[in-house]
């Protein structure tokens, strides 16, 4: 691997020595990383290393936890997203979440896909609406199976289609990122088989961010990856020489499994 196989000419994302704090505790430690436009770029590492504090200071789902602050500088488009101006439900709009456990609200399949086109005033009319909302339910993989009930409600889906279901929600306001929170995690195998596949399709048309505890999974999804350990950022590089040949001894010792 040549340094120039790493470098992302044109990130979606750029992060500068990014420092996480919950209260007095450090959990994020200068933290820069590139986030490519067309890759899926998954973070790994033993539990706690700080993969879903660093994920979450992406779109500023930190501000929600009260002692969590962030410094350094992160940027979606050469953009501060921590500035002043930055109006941070577009910016949750342009970088979507996808969390561990599917959440989908309590309101019907159509309304849980119209709810953010709804709120930013995506649609000139209820034709519009429909539209969108079938095209984000095709693109989640769930259109054929939901297109007869969509009046139902989200939260009567299985598991794995409410997940497609949050997919579909984050996907409806054409977000230029999402970021996907262990989201396999509280499905069984051929819901996960599921979303991975659907990982491939959205590959490109979105950039991607995927924490998982899974290294199959981020060996299966990603083009990129990224190891965590006590909440620095130890290697990065390319899915498949994180995997076949670590740089550093600290990721050697996680993907062979002899900690994590
Ligand atoms: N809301 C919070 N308040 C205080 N400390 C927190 C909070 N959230 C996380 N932490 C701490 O920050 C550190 C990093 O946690 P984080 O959840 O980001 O790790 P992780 O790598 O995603 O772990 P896991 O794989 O278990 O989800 C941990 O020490 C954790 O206890």
């Amino acid at each position: 691997m040549t340094q120039d196989d790493l470098i992302i000419a044109d990130p979606k994302m750029r992060a500068e020595g990014v420092d996480v704090f919950y209260g007095e505790k450090q959990a994020i430690k200068d933290v820069s990383i590139d986030v490519g436009t067309d890759l899926v770029t998954a973070f790994i590492g033993p539990s706690g290393c700080g993969k879903s504090t660093f994920l979450r200071s992406l779109n500023r789902m930190n501000d929600t936890v009260a002692s969590a602050r962030v410094t350094g500088r992160i940027e979606l488009d050469g953009e501060d997203i921590y500035a002043p101006s930055m109006d941070v439900v577009q910016l949750r709009a342009r970088v979507g979440m996808v969390f561990q456990k599917p959440n989908p609200f309590p309101k019907s399949i159509y309304d849980n896909v119209a709810y953010g086109s709804r709120i930013h005033g995506l649609a000139a009319n209820k034709a519009d609406l429909d539209v969108i909302v079938e095209r984000a339910l095709t693109r989640a993989g769930l259109w054929d199976e939901v297109k007869d009930r969509l009046n139902e409600s989200g939260t009567a889906l299985s598991g794995g289609q409410q997940q497609r279901l949050c997919i579909a929600r984050a996907i409806a306001v054409d977000p230029e990122v999402i970021l996907m929170d262990e989201p396999c995690s509280a499905l069984d195998p051929i819901a996960t088989a599921k979303i991975e596949e659907l990982i491939h399709e959205l590959r490109g048309k979105y950039a991607i961010v995927i924490v998982t505890h899974n290294m199959q999974q981020a060996a299966r999804v990603s083009q990129r990856t990224a190891f965590f350990h006590l909440g620095t950022l130890v290697e990065y590089g390319k899915t498949t020489d994180i995997f076949t040949n670590p740089k550093q001894e600290r990721t050697k010792d996680y993907i062979t499994g002899r900690y994590g």
